[in-house]
């Protein structure tokens, strides 16, 4: 079978999302569950941009063993160098080169001629190349450009170092068909295209980017790059446990071999879905929560005679949980911390005995304790700063009636450790809450964006809030989870405050009263 290495963007395209803020630990976490999932290659971040990228992609090129860890750059020595102080103590040193190609991004975004835009390419990866074993150069735009343009940049690049060629769909405008003949044609047209990998990067603005990375792979590409769950810029890029999976399921036509441990697919999606903050839809292939579901009685009847009527792939394939509970009120700190392992946590002994303690209190008011609700409590405390002061909800309390004004009271342990109870009122509970949170916090804040989703099945589900706010004039994302979602929902907009005060590395005591 013919491999084809796949190429997870999730923290660098996919935290281009709009509304997806991830730091460091975030990232960390994100980046250990990919190179499990199988990931040859994970773009960490684009170093250059922001302190944060830089410390992200560092400690990840650090810690991550088993992928390949690349950062992007623009075709900018500064850009390189940075990405290479980022990256050099990694396995396998890899650089992400990118610059336009597309007669509309170089002359109105790059004001550059097709002759500068050459030039600038080969100087760039001749420079990556001092340092980087392993260059690999996207043409951005790569579709909507001059195929012989194409070949002529991408002879040069090869001839400077490039060891990949990436010819992304950046706006996600080809078809199958389209993007398909373009391997093709560069695949026969370009010198020495043999000993170059190609690759696809694709957008999913009309739908199609599984379809046209598929495409791709019929017709030369021996990478494709994507995101898990299909975050991205825009509508997003090619969602790769899609990918994986029909490669997986369909290898009698494709005869392709991914390196993907299908396994990993479920957690993967839901520590991304989790930490991004960006809910799957249920009707999403592979990872939404009806992909499994059959509702209908001809579906039901046809599934109970023989599972194949209904269904081609099993849940356990992506790793679903088919694993019968066993945990609940009555286990052990043992039978926990060996879950907790099992799932591929590795957590100090103090942040077991603090997520124990919640998954007793959890048990203690729920029926079942699921697999996503130790995902949620794990998770948790594996991303917990703990050298930061932050605020800490100790309680809330909501008057509400039909008739009345609702009125939340709320006890919180500030970051100096003193315990303050403030109360107001709001239009309904939420706002009376967000009002009551706010007058704590030493600025204005500004709600963007407020959800709430269960999480797992059941009415007595944990309600997973996600908050979207602007405080100290930055736009943050704070989430959690608890069984009732007016707590959840004040946890969350705790956690936006205090992931702001981490990432601006502003002492605490400054901003309280
Ligand atoms: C298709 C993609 O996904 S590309 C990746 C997109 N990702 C991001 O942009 C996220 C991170 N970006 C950032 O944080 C910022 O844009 C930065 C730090 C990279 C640059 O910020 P600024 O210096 O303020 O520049 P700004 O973003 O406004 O403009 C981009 C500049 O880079 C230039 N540029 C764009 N692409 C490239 C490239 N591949 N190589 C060289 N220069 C480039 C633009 O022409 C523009 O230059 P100009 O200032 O001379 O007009
Ligand atoms: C940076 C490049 C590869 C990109 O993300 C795109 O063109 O979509
Ligand atoms: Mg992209």
């Amino acid at each position: 079978m013919r491999k084809i290495e796949i190429f997870d963007t999730t923290l660098r395209d996919g935290e281009q999302s709009a509304g997806i803020n991830l730091n460091t630990a975030e990232k960390l976490e994100i980046a250990k569950q990919l190179e499990r999932f199988g990931a040859s290659i994970i773009e960490a971040g684009f170093p250059a941009s922001s302190p944060g990228d830089f410390e992200a992609v560092q400690r990840i090129a650090g810690t991550v063993k088993n992928s390949i860890v690349t950062g992007l750059a623009r075709a900018i020595k500064k850009d390189i160098d940075i990405t290479w102080d980022a990256l050099k103590k990694a396995e396998q040193p890899h650089i992400h080169v990118f610059l336009a190609t597309s007669p509309i991004h170089m002359q109105y975004k790059l004001n550059k001629t097709p002759d500068q835009v050459v030039e600038a390419a080969v100087e760039a990866v001749k420079y990556a190349k001092n340092t980087f074993p392993l260059v690999q150069w996207s043409a951005e735009d790569a579709f909507r450009s001059d195929r012989d343009f194409l070949v002529r940049i991408i002879n040069e690049v090869i001839k400077a170092g490039a060891t990949t060629i990436n010819i992304p769909d950046t706006v996600g405008y080809a078809s199958p068909a389209e993007y398909g003949a373009l391997f093709k044609y560069l695949r026969e047209n370009v010198t020495g295209s043999d000993k170059v990998n190609f690759s696809a990067h694709c957008h999913d603005d009309l739908g199609m980017a599984v379809a046209n990375s598929i495409a791709a792979i019929e017709n030369g590409a021996n990478q494709v790059e994507g995101t898990i769950n299909g975050i991205g810029e825009r509508a997003g890029n090619a969602a790769l446990e899609e990918i994986a999976v029909a490669m997986h399921i369909r290898k009698d036509i494709y005869g392709i071999e991914t390196g993907i441990n299908l396994q990993e697919i479920k957690r993967t999606s839901q520590l991304v879905s989790k930490l991004t903050g960006v809910v799957i839809q249920p009707n999403k292939a592979i990872v939404g929560k009806n992909a499994f579901a059959h509702e209908s009685g001809i579906h039901q009847d046809g599934m109970l005679k023989n599972p194949e009527t209904y269904e081609i792939i099993t849940p356990a394939l992506i790793g679903e949980s088919a694993v019968p509970l066993v945990l609940g009120k009555h286990s052990g700190r043992h039978a926990f911390k060996d879950r907790a392992e099992t799932m591929g946590f590795d957590l100090s002994d103090d942040k077991i005995n603090r997520a124990f303690a919640e998954f007793k209190k959890l048990a203690d008011r729920k029926k079942e304790i699921t697999e996503e609700d130790l995902l949620t409590l794990l998770t948790d405390q594996q991303i917990q700063y703990e050298e930061i002061p932050v605020y800490e909800l100790k309680s809330v309390q909501v008057q509400y009636g039909t008739e009345n004004i609702p009125t939340a009271t709320v006890q919180v342990i500030q970051p100096d450790g003193e315990e303050v109870t403030v109360a107001s009122t709001g239009s309904g509970s939420v706002e009376a809450i967000f009002n009551t949170l706010e007058l704590l916090v030493n600025s204005k804040v500004e709600i963007l964006d407020y959800r709430v989703t269960s999480v797992g099945k059941g009415r007595d589900a944990l309600g997973e809030a996600v908050v979207n706010l602007t405080y100290n004039d930055q736009k943050v994302t704070g989430r959690d989870a608890a069984q009732d979602v007016l707590e959840a929902s004040a946890k969350a907009y705790l956690n936006a405050i205090n992931r702001q005060i981490i990432q601006s590395g502003l002492r605490a005591k400054e901003l309280i009263r």
